[in-house]
């Protein structure tokens, strides 16, 4: 291994991997992205234990979004619990399948913790997609207190893996299920990403 250079990982593009595109429909920058799923532990608006995490398109394939830390957030006495952090990193990631109309889910998630968060901050998050090899999405994404150009609290570099819509239907329980078949709203959430030329 060459000194210069960081060592590779699973986290690292092969050197074949090619640039993310924006879909060309894909949400105007600064329109706000909605829940992908109404019972979402990040981002759905009926989940009553939820983070009620709120992304936004940005330009290129990146997006932002905001979580306010609640006191059902802790782990320690009036700090946010790390794994809650880590979810609202995840979820931000998970955001960019609206901006390449793909369908993919977290493979690998590795997240840097650089500041306590205290309740009642608002995290500003912001997500990339930095290269694509195959089904593999590679993207990273920041958290920072105070403003959107406050010192980072957390970060995480990830691989994203594209599944098709049966990957929900085959693994998700079969109530849940249905109730999301049922539901035009959740099809029509679902379509958007089918046509994906
Ligand atoms: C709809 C949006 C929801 C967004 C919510 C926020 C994001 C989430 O939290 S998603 C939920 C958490 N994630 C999951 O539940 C995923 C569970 N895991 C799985 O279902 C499977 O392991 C899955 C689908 C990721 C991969 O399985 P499979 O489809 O068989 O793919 P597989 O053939 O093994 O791998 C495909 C490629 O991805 C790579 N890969 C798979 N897993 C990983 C990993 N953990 N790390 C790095 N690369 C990986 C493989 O090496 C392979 O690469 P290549 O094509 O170069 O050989």
């Amino acid at each position: 291994m060459s000194a210069d250079r960081p060592a590779r990982t699973s986290l690292t593009p092969p050197d074949d991997a090619v640039t993310p595109v924006r879909h060309p429909d894909a949400p105007a920058p600064g329109e706000v992205l909605g829940s992908h799923y109404d019972q979402c532990f990040g981002c759905g608006e009926k989940q009553p234990h939820g983070l009620h995490l709120e992304a936004r398109a940005g330009e290129g394939v990146t997006v932002t979004a905001e979580f306010t830390v609640k006191p059902a957030h802790q782990g320690a006495p009036g700090l946010a619990h790390g794994g809650v952090l880590t979810t609202a990193l995840d979820e931000t990631l998970g955001s960019l399948n609206w901006l390449m109309h793909v369908i993919s889910v977290t493979g690998r998630l590795e997240a840097d913790f650089v500041r306590p968060v205290p309740v009642d901050t608002v995290l500003h998050l912001d997500a990339r997609a930095t290269a694509r090899h195959g089904r593999k999405i590679y993207c990273t994404a920041t958290g920072r207190i105070g403003g959107a150009d406050g010192p980072v609290a957390v970060r995480a570099d990830a691989v994203f893996i594209e599944v098709k819509v049966e990957h929900f239907v085959d693994h998700g329980r079969e109530a849940e299920i249905q109730a999301a078949m049922a539901d035009p709203d959740q099809v029509r959430r679902a379509r958007a990403f089918e046509v994906n030329p």
